[in-house]
């Protein structure tokens, strides 16, 4: 809470009003007990207002509250006589609690990763937006004088979120000016300075795209102890701050609300782009690639809002980590596997984030599982529109060795059971008129990893790239695609396996991108493929291995041996080029 009320907003002035005119009130005779009873409502309705708000915002950070104490407490006119600062700075200039954890909100529900603050006395205001910024997130602060980095930078070493700050001393246009040459850019910018330049600072930052495309600009002060709205005001920052907010009204690059919290905050949003002056509007091409497909920008185009999916195999490994991301890009989840309690542990983790999800237990292998998870879905969220065929199993023995039992179980999953999710869910999305399947193929789809023996794997894998390829073609103009993704060795707890453990040494230095894949680096292609985006991609084989295709080429070249294992994994790369430029 804060050690002492700082006055000096509407609300304060209507209070400061009703308090003296309730006091006339009580002094004089003549006026009416009601009118006495209803100036005190309007009294207690004022006066109650801003304490209620307190209470009923988060409480402030530890670092906050002792920033707020120390600002309150400290002596600004002797600082200012003592020649500290070039100005007399009044400490009611502080943001403060409400206006703090209003910061913050709004960089938590616009995402900001990036936020320029321009103004930032004791840093209240910047610490709460480090607050509610990401891990990798950062606040410039622009401040005119260097006495309040010194003041602040001790309480942001004791935040957890101090080192995203970074305080540049100075004036703040100039500071701006050099950051635009930069080529930076913020996802929010909070203006609360020198009144006078507000329409300066709006300006430059709006002109030179300091502000990115969906960014939001926040100003301080755009009540301006209702001077903005007065007409008796002669003050020249009510005048400035009213000619700022008539001036962003009648900007069509933006639109603006202002709320009424504290001394007002203006928040602006940059709209579609429009060029201002008529001369480069006519030489703007407003089609799709300039507004959007049907207005919608490409990230947007990668949301799945309200698309129902389901991912079989979603238990572990690749198929929880498409499971999040399509949950995370907007999809409900229905979370496949064999293993009800891994399948429940999944849907609870979506659940946690918000996401709408289920867990189903089903056999992949079969047919009778695979048409009740398609049911179960249909009648729960009535539609299926993305369907990740994921679950797959990967048994080692030498060719020679290799039971038809291993042979059978390999196929009844990777293949037989692709299909028969492909067909099923195919069937609902065929009557929709619109799908998207993605099936879980493997590198092993087009060369033959090495030294492991997975004879059955291999070819399971290379069917499921050519039923992606059939089924993608044989569909396409009846609005449903088809592809699949072929990860590289992938970090999984499949590979973690007696068998395989040995061998990931080994695939390590036959890896350009010097790592195994992890899961989250095959997450963006399953919502690009499960998206509008993608709509011209079908029966495509997206490959993300690390550059492990490539290396036997490089090798060869590099070393100029020609051992015929050389030679044998050359004559694959070969292949695999035909067989890509075939497709
Ligand atoms: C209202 S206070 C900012 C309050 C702050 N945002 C907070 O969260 O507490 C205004 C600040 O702007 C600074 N300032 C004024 N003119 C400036 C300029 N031209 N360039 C940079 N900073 C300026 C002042 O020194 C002052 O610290």
């Amino acid at each position: 809470m804060p050690a002492e009320k700082v006055p000096d907003t509407p609300m304060e002035v209507l209070v400061d009003l009703l308090t003296k005119a309730n006091k006339l009130a009580a002094s004089s005779g003549n006026v009416p007990e009601e009118l006495k009873g209803h100036l005190q409502k309007a009294l207690d309705v004022a006066s109650g207002m801003d304490d209620y708000l307190e209470k009923m915002t988060t409480q402030e950070s530890e670092p906050l509250a002792e920033l707020y104490k120390k600002t309150i407490s400290h002596d600004w006119d002797e600082v200012y006589k003592e020649g500290k600062t070039m100005y007399r700075l009044p400490k009611e200039c502080i943001t403060g609690h409400v206006e703090g954890q209003t910061l913050k909100m709004l960089i938590h529900m616009s995402q900001a990763k990036a936020v320029l603050e321009i103004g930032m006395f004791t840093g209240y205001g910047a610490l709460s937006m480090a607050e509610g910024l990401p891990e990798d997130g950062h606040l410039v602060a622009c401040e005119l004088e260097p006495y309040l980095k010194e003041f602040a930078q001790p309480i942001f070493d004791k935040s957890p979120h101090g080192r995203k700050i970074t305080v540049k001393t100075g004036s703040a246009m100039d500071i701006i000016k050099e950051l635009a040459a930069a080529g930076e850019q913020f996802d929010l910018v909070f203006i609360d300075a020198d009144k006078s330049n507000y329409i300066n600072y709006y300006n430059f930052i709006l002109d030179n795209n300091l502000l990115r495309l969906r960014g939001v600009m926040c100003v301080d002060n755009s009540l301006f102890k209702a001077k903005v709205y007065l007409k008796d005001t002669t003050d020249n920052n009510g005048l400035a701050l009213r000619e700022f907010n008539q001036f962003v009204t009648d900007d069509p690059r933006v639109e603006q609300v202002i709320i009424p919290l504290r001394d007002g905050i203006s928040v602006i949003r940059r709209v579609s782009v429009t060029p201002k002056d008529s001369k480069s509007q006519s030489k703007v091409n407003k089609d799709k690639v300039f507004c959007g497909v049907n207005g919608r920008s490409i990230l947007d185009r990668m949301r799945l809002d309200g698309q129902v999916a389901y991912v079989t195999g979603a238990g572990q490994g690749i198929g929880r980590a498409f499971a999040h991301a399509l949950g995370e890009a907007g999809a409900k989840v229905a979370v496949v596997d064999l293993d009800k309690e891994k399948a429940e542990v999944v849907a609870e983790e979506l659940l946690l984030k918000g996401i709408i999800a289920i867990s189903i237990t089903a056999d992949i292998s079969k047919s009778d599982d695979i048409q009740k998870m398609i049911d179960t879905i249909v009648s729960k969220w009535g539609a299926i529109h993305i369907a990740c065929n994921n679950a797959g199993i990967n048994m080692n023995s030498a060719s020679e060795d290799t039971t038809l039992e291993e042979w059978d179980q390999t196929f009844n999953v990777n293949l037989r059971g692709t299909f028969m999710c492909c067909q099923a869910a195919g069937r609902v999305m065929l009557k929709q008129g619109y799908g998207k399947i993605i099936n879980t193929a493997s590198m092993a789809s087009l060369i033959v990893p090495h030294p492991q023996k997975q004879l059955s794997y291999n070819t399971s894998k290379a069917g499921v790239v050519k039923l992606t390829q059939t089924l993608g073609t044989e569909w396409m103009d009846r609005g449903v695609r088809v592809n699949c993704i072929s990860p590289g060795i992938v970090d999984t707890p499949l590979i973690h396996s007696e068998s395989l453990r040995p061998l990931v040494q080994r695939w390590l230095s036959d890896i350009p991108a010097g790592r195994l894949a992890q899961v989250t680096d095959l997450q963006a292609a399953v919502v690009y493929l499960a998206s509008d985006a993608s709509d011209y991609m079908t029966g495509h084989n997206l490959v993300i291995e690390g550059r492990f295709l490539i290396l036997p080429l490089r090798g060869s070249i590099k070393t100029g041996s020609h051992s015929a294992n050389t030679d044998t994994k050359l004559q694959e790369v070969i292949t695999l080029f035909a067989i890509i430029e075939r497709n």
